[in-house]
């Protein structure tokens, strides 16, 4: 999963052998690798709005999703911190809104790194691109900085490589206070139908069911398919160990998603009532073509104490 064996680029070492290629637009960038995968990025929110492999797209993005920095993105992947859902009375976020900052506050591009994976699970001189961006407590809007006035700084990392997508996430306590913090990647898959597919890897785990008044359950199926709204919090996972949604047809992955220090993952699908009342989301019926499988550590707390870091993230492979 996460792999760490990135050797430094071999750009310009005489080889004529074709490079990934970055550019920046309009506060987005976008990375290709010349096997034709890609990957889009805006500054808002450090929000992934694009993931091209295989030919398709692979996350969902709704058509009245708003780019224009006016609210966080509905689809691609948003970045949840430091709280997961509304926040709790009486705690540090209480003032936040729901899902923290990190997706509504502008982020800065720090730069972009090309690698060759030597020890990548599909052989050896895969090719990679991470993109990197940061988000501080100084570039926090006033309001946010008065209602979570911790210093930090966030480094968050997307590697795209011929077979993942891959996003990490640094968090830092700058500052001279510990701080508690939840993180989320809110990750919209993009697939053809939903009742064509199977959540696998939950079988036996202790969810948090949020449509029915956020009461304990055990996963009991091996396969969960998504029948209605469904909004579960699963817990002390493996991260190891993948969550697939897999094709019902014929059990293929369509998604793989191992995780790095993150025990929690989330299965969320708004259905019809739901994606109706939602005002940037749409069309109607798009609640068929997205299942949200989103790897966090939500249903604790993690507590940095000053000048101590803490590092996760997610690995997803499609159509493997
Ligand atoms: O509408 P938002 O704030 O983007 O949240 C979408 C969903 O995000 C999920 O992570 C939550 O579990 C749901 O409860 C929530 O409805």
């Amino acid at each position: 999963m996460m792999d760490r064996s990135h050797k430094p680029s071999a750009i310009g070492v005489g080889a004529s052998l074709p490079q990934p290629t970055v550019s920046i637009k309009d506060h987005t960038i976008e990375a290709s690798l010349p096997t034709g995968q890609s990957v889009t990025v805006q500054l808002y929110g450090a929000t992934v709005t694009s993931w091209k492999s295989n030919g398709q797209e692979q996350l969902f993005l709704s058509e009245k999703a708003h780019l224009d920095g006016s609210k966080p993105i509905r689809g691609g992947i948003p970045l949840v911190f430091p709280v997961f859902g509304a926040p709790p009375k009486n705690h540090a976020t209480s003032a936040l809104p729901q899902h923290g900052f990190a997706r509504n506050s502008h982020w800065e591009f720090l730069g972009k790194s090309s690698s060759e994976s030597m020890e990548r699970d599909h052989g050896q001189g895969d090719l990679a691109v991470k993109l990197d961006f940061g988000l501080s407590h100084t570039m926090l809007s006033k309001e946010f900085r008065k209602t979570w006035p911790y210093e930090f700084g966030l480094v968050y990392s997307v590697t795209l490589t011929k077979d993942a997508l891959e996003t990490t996430l640094q968090v830092r306590n700058e500052g001279k206070q510990n701080f508690d913090f939840q993180v989320l990647m809110h990750t919209y898959l993009n697939v053809e139908d939903i009742s064509n597919i199977r959540i696998k890897g939950l079988e036996s785990k202790t969810y948090v069911d949020k449509t029915r008044n956020a009461t304990s359950h055990t996963e009991a199926s091996p396969a969960l398919s998504i029948t209605q709204e469904t909004d579960r919090v699963y817990q002390d996972l493996d991260p190891t160990v993948p969550v697939v949604v897999a094709s019902a047809a014929d059990d293929k992955p369509v998604f793989s998603i191992t995780r790095e220090a993150f025990n929690d993952v989330v299965v969320w699908n708004p259905w019809i009532e739901k994606a109706k009342g939602m005002a940037d989301f749409g069309p109607d019926e798009a609640y068929k073509n997205m299942i949200c499988v989103e790897a966090g550590s939500v249903s604790t707390w993690q507590t940095l104490e000053a000048g101590d870091s803490w590092e996760g993230g997610q690995s997803v492979k499609s159509r493997i």
